[in-house]
């Protein structure tokens, strides 16, 4: 695993950007062979997302041959609703930027049979080759998409229901008021995202630090479900110093010294 500890979220954002940049350029996709990219809600990619925008706008990316699977939708919110993750990928992604709408894929939450949505979506990903890239981000208890604590390290693309804690994180979006905030998400499981070629997780802020900590020195643990990162080839936790405090100064240390000239 690597862990990127940069200096505030500004450069977390940006570094996580150009990795994205680089590795969409280098694979030089074509409409024959896209460049297939998982991506996430929530506030923490947010500043990735602008600088990618920006990134597009002065031509140094296209994601004209790129595909994307997003990692969750909630139950039952119409696609419209502003927190919806249709709405949130529309207004901080896709409307600014030349990704051909047949080559987005979220989650429908609102299918007639969610459980077909969920089995056709692992389809959808395993015929255009599997995911080269995964971006996520963790929730506090350590959470991966709507993966939540306890959720099996192997698990797919499926119904949850959310925790209390997770209603209570998200409730920010839904006038502090946890009781507005869906029940239920469609989430691809843990096993989905770590089946992707490489897998990129962004970590901002004192409240991930918990997160942050298991993932990176805690056991591989489905309490965690974020740990099942240590069990990926390609597994990268891109961060920055709000998020290091609950870290062993040796690990901090260690990833410092090693990943030092990636800064
Ligand atoms: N389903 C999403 C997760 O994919 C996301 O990682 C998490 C953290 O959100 P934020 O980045 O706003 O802290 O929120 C939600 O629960």
């Amino acid at each position: 695993m690597r862990v990127i500890i940069n200096s505030n979220y500004e450069a977390m954002s940006k570094w996580a950007a150009n990795y994205v940049i680089e590795k969409i350029n280098s694979a030089h996709p074509t409409a024959e062979k896209p460049f297939v990219l998982g991506l996430p809600t929530g506030s923490t990619p947010e500043g990735m997302y602008a600088e990618l925008i920006e990134a597009v706008r002065s031509g140094r990316v296209s994601f004209k041959n790129v595909k994307t699977f997003n990692m969750d939708e909630y139950v039952g919110l119409p696609e419209s609703h502003p927190q919806s993750y249709h709405s949130f990928m529309q207004t901080n992604l896709f409307d600014h930027i030349d990704c051909p709408k047949e080559n987005i894929h979220i989650l429908n939450g609102n299918a007639d049979d969610l459980e077909k949505e969920c089995r056709e979506y692992e389809e959808k990903i395993k015929a255009c080759g599997g995911i080269d890239l995964f971006i996520g981000g963790i929730g506090p208890d350590g959470h991966i998409a709507f993966n939540e604590p306890f959720s099996s390290l192997t698990s797919r693309t499926r119904i949850k229901t959310l925790t209390t804690d997770t209603l209570i994180a998200n409730s920010r979006f839904f006038n502090n008021n946890p009781a507005e905030v869906p029940g239920k998400a469609l989430t691809v499981g843990v096993g989905t995202v770590m089946d992707a070629k490489e897998v990129l997780i962004l970590c901002n802020g004192h409240a991930k630090s918990l997160a942050l900590k298991a993932a990176v020195e805690g056991p591989v643990t489905q309490q965690w479900t974020i740990s099942a990162l240590q069990m990926h080839r390609h597994g990268i936790i891109v961060t920055e110093e709000g998020a290091v405090d609950e870290l062993k100064v040796s690990t901090y240390k260690y990833f410092k010294d090693i990943e030092r000239s990636a800064l």
